[in-house]
């Protein structure tokens, strides 16, 4: 990401903000809330644009329709949304077939037995608690090939045990030289997982914090990474944030314990 800039009508999130992530590292974004970590993965993704900036991946600049980019990159970070009508065990068989997995079934039933969805596998995503909904997410980005891994809070919503099993499975990805960015509010997933910390901070925020301008970095010999954000402006309420999604929100009760494969 090179000279990258966001804002949202007067309100600069994002400015000259430069970050390299190479194969086999973990870049943890820290830093308060509204400071502008899920802007900078939604940019990073393509789910938003910048003002002004570039983006490439293994030298493709990104574009809503690179699809050699899609391929490689393994996605978590909006709100939790599913097809209401797959169960669990079929996400994770149709994402793996999309990614051309031929025979995903090894693959789908290794993932489900570590995220520990294997008797909830028949169900459908509406009916699942809302950490078994973020262990699916988190599945879901498991099954598939991926060189680089997106992901935003991954920890929300976990158990204790949950966020221990994400910080042994997201060192093994980065061991296995996957490139990892993850915004996080738990320090012992950045402490066990990032190579790299970049603090995102908000200059001359009003309300008494530190004010703290560009990155703190963890990790030897590392480029430095600047952000610059300014939020004194008013508040720009004319885009709205995240819309909440229109289905998978399935009441629960229709839960069925079969698993849909055979
Ligand atoms: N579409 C939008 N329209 C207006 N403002 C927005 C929009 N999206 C984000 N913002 C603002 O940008 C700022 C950064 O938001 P962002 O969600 O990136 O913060 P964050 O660091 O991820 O926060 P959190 O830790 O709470 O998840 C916030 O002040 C937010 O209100």
């Amino acid at each position: 990401m090179s000279g990258l800039r966001r804002a949202f009508g007067p309100v600069t999130i994002l400015d000259k903000f430069n970050l390299e992530v190479r194969e086999g590292e973990a870049v943890a974004l820290t830093g308060r809330n509204g400071a502008g970590k899920s802007t900078l993965l939604r940019c990073l993704v393509g789910a938003d644009k910048p003002d002004d900036g570039t983006i490439e991946v293994n030298g493709t600049k990104l574009t809503e329709s690179a699809v050699e980019i899609r391929r490689d990159m393994a996605t978590v970070i909006d709100d939790l949304d599913f097809f209401p009508d797959l169960s669990v065990v079929e996400h994770l068989d149709l994402l793996a077939r999309a990614h051309g997995l031929t025979d995903p079934e090894p693959v789908v039933d290794e993932i489900l037995h570590e995220v520990q969805l294997i008797p909830q596998s028949g169900q459908l995503p509406g009916t699942l608690s809302t950490g078994q909904q973020q262990r699916l997410a988190l599945a879901t980005a498991f099954v598939r090939p991926r060189k680089l891994l997106i992901l935003d809070e991954p920890e929300a919503r976990l158990d204790s045990e949950g966020i221990r099993w994400l910080t042994t499975r997201l060192r093994q990805e980065r061991n296995n030289g996957l490139a990892i960015v993850f915004a996080s509010h738990d320090l012992s997933l950045v402490d066990g997982v990032a190579t790299r910390t970049v603090h995102l901070s908000v200059i001359g925020a009003e309300d008494g914090h530190e004010a703290l301008e560009g990155l703190t970095q963890s990790g030897p010999g590392q480029p430095t990474d600047f952000a610059k954000k300014d939020l004194r402006q008013p508040v720009n309420n004319q885009q709205a944030k995240k819309p909440k999604p229109s289905h998978g929100r399935r009441p629960k009760g229709s839960q069925s314990h079969r698993r849909h494969r055979g």
